[in-house]
């Protein structure tokens, strides 16, 4: 789809359709984030993300589609064209592999975008060292990037993409090369400062933590497309593709609902909590899932045979993947699984209550 009978675009904040086409890989993604809100694009490895990021910086050309942001075109390949270079879209970018100029201090690094907008050179360092105070580097300013660590590197970058003032900030996964704690730090940090953005941004990331912590708002991408869409409650409560329950850890099933329950593709039938019927949804978490040597009486819930396919630890409990006609994960205590002397190839008999069974429409 092309963009040539597009309306105006929309008057504030970020309004685009990205399509970049490699031939072998195509993404085309809708993207509109208002001022003020953080989106957060979610997605597994080779889904698209960076190219996204990168074409809304200018670092990568349309095929089709368009970007504007605050109501002016930055980027439309078709119907008449327009095309403003990276350095005059007054977008800031923290990208992994463009964090630093190595040869420059950490205030002359931060300077460098208010210097370009003309500001003076001690004008510029004077706000440079208050950026540099507001990411807690106030006495790192003569630093070179050489000399700082992962995270005071990162921390600068962010201070030197915010000095700009820009229309638009774009975060490549701006935590992902720090360690676990400083990554914790640094994360309620940069959630302050997009919390007090008056912008749009969008951040790229393959964790959900930073996604559900950070953004307002996260656009699941695979294969090039959105596939899902909302705040991080709606998303994680009801995921809309095995990639996405995997990563909120719930096991996912798609069939056809008739009242109470859903029927498989493998024929199996799950008792569900909601009525429903037509195309959909079933999830439940690993916790729900009770795990028995012999067949369970007496109860209404959804009994099944399963066959141990594996057992891992995972937290302070095991998982067990269970296949058979309801492929799913389960969690049991590590003295549920001595009881139940868990090994590959055992048959054990699996249940979940139906309340523990959410249905949603596919
Ligand atoms: N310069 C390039 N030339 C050709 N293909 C590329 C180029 N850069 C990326 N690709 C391909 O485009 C697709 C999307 O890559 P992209 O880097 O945008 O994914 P991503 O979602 O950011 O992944 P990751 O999480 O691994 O960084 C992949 O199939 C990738 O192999």
């Amino acid at each position: 789809m092309d963009d040539r009978g597009m309306s105006a675009p929309i008057a504030h904040g970020l309004d685009a359709h990205l399509v970049v086409d490699r031939g072998a890989f195509r993404l085309d993604l809708r993207l509109q984030v208002a001022p003020g809100e953080t989106v957060a694009l979610l997605g597994p490895n080779g889904a698209g993300k960076t190219t996204a990021l990168r074409a809304l910086a200018g670092l990568e050309d349309l095929t089709d589609g368009h970007i504007a942001l605050d109501g002016a075109v930055l980027d439309r390949p078709r119907g008449g064209g327009r095309w403003v270079p990276p350095e005059h879209r007054r977008i800031g970018v923290v990208f992994q592999d463009y964090l630093l100029f190595p040869h420059l201090s950490a205030v002359d690094n931060v300077a460098f975008g208010p210097r370009r907008r003309g500001l003076g050179r001690a004008e510029a360092r004077a706000l440079a060292a208050d950026w540099l105070g507001r990411v807690g580097l106030g006495d790192f300013g003569k630093r070179r990037p050489g000399q700082l660590s992962g995270g005071q590197a990162q921390r600068v970058a962010l201070a030197r993409a915010l000095a700009a003032e820009p229309a638009l900030l774009l975060l490549d996964e701006p935590l992902a090369a720090l360690d676990a704690r400083t990554r914790l730090d640094t994360r309620v940090e940069l959630h302050r400062h997009l919390a007090g953005l008056a912008g749009p941004a969008v951040l790229v990331t393959h964790d959900p933590v930073d996604a559900l912590m950070l953004a307002d708002r996260l656009v699941v991408v695979e294969e090039g497309r959105a596939v899902q869409e909302g705040d991080g409650e709606s998303v994680t409560a009801r995921p809309r593709t095995d990639y996405i329950a995997r990563l909120v850890g719930l096991n996912l099933y798609r069939g056809t609902a008739s009242g109470r329950t859903v029927r498989l593709a493998s024929g199996a039938v799950l008792a569900t909590s909601e009525a429903l019927e037509g195309d959909s949804f079933a999830a439940f978490p690993p916790s729900a899932v009770a795990l028995f040597r012999s067949e369970p009486d007496g109860s209404p819930r959804n009994t099944w045979r399963a066959v141990v396919a594996g057992v891992h630890r995972h937290g302070d409990h095991l998982r067990v993947r269970l296949d058979g006609p309801i492929r799913a994960a389960a969690d049991v205590t590590p003295a549920a699984a001595a009881q139940l002397g868990l090994e590959p190839g055992q048959e054990v008999w699996a249940a979940v209550k139906a309340a523990e069974i959410r249905a949603y429409p596919a």
